[in-house]
């Protein structure tokens, strides 16, 4: 789904689902150019939602579960002249299954903060995994 004309600001948010010592990652299988990098699931703000509003809808579309979206990660990013990216800690709520990728992804996976700088990430997300690595894990 599209946001506004070609001019407007778009906010593409991204959740940074944290259980125990791990982030869940999903690995994007479209479009071609994005392809194979990693990323937080997640997607383009709507019209009259809020962010957070949008990364719950984004998590059940996307992983098909619930969540509880936190503090934001890091600063916002660039992706280009239009968009831009915000991540934001979130949590599964109790009781939901795991995370399945129902769209857009062709591998999720949990994966301990330590070995997070080493995936291949999107290139705006890489200062925001390298702030999530350093968060306090009693923070998250
Ligand atoms: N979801 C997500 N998108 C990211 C991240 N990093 C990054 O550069 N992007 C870019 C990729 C895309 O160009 C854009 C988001 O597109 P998207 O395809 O996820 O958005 P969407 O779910 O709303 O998609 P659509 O309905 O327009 O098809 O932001 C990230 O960590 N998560």
């Amino acid at each position: 789904m599209t946001s506004g004309s070609d001019q407007t600001p778009v906010t593409v948010v991204g959740a940074a689902i944290a259980r125990e010592d791990s982030v869940l990652c999903a690995r994007r299988s479209a479009p071609a150019h994005l392809a194979g990098k990693w990323e937080f699931p997640g997607g383009k703000v709507e019209a009259g939602e809020s962010d957070a509003e949008a990364v719950v809808r984004e998590c059940r579309e996307e992983l098909g579960v619930e969540v509880r979206v936190g503090e934001q990660v890091g600063a916002d990013a660039r992706i280009d002249d239009r968009f831009t990216l915000r991540v934001f800690l979130a949590r599964l709520e109790p009781g939901q299954p795991e995370p399945s990728p129902l769209e857009d992804h062709d591998l999720l996976a949990w994966v301990p903060r330590a070995g997070l700088p080493g995936l291949d990430w999107l290139t705006p997300d890489v200062p925001i995994v390298l702030e999530l690595s350093r968060i306090p894990w009693s923070n998250l």
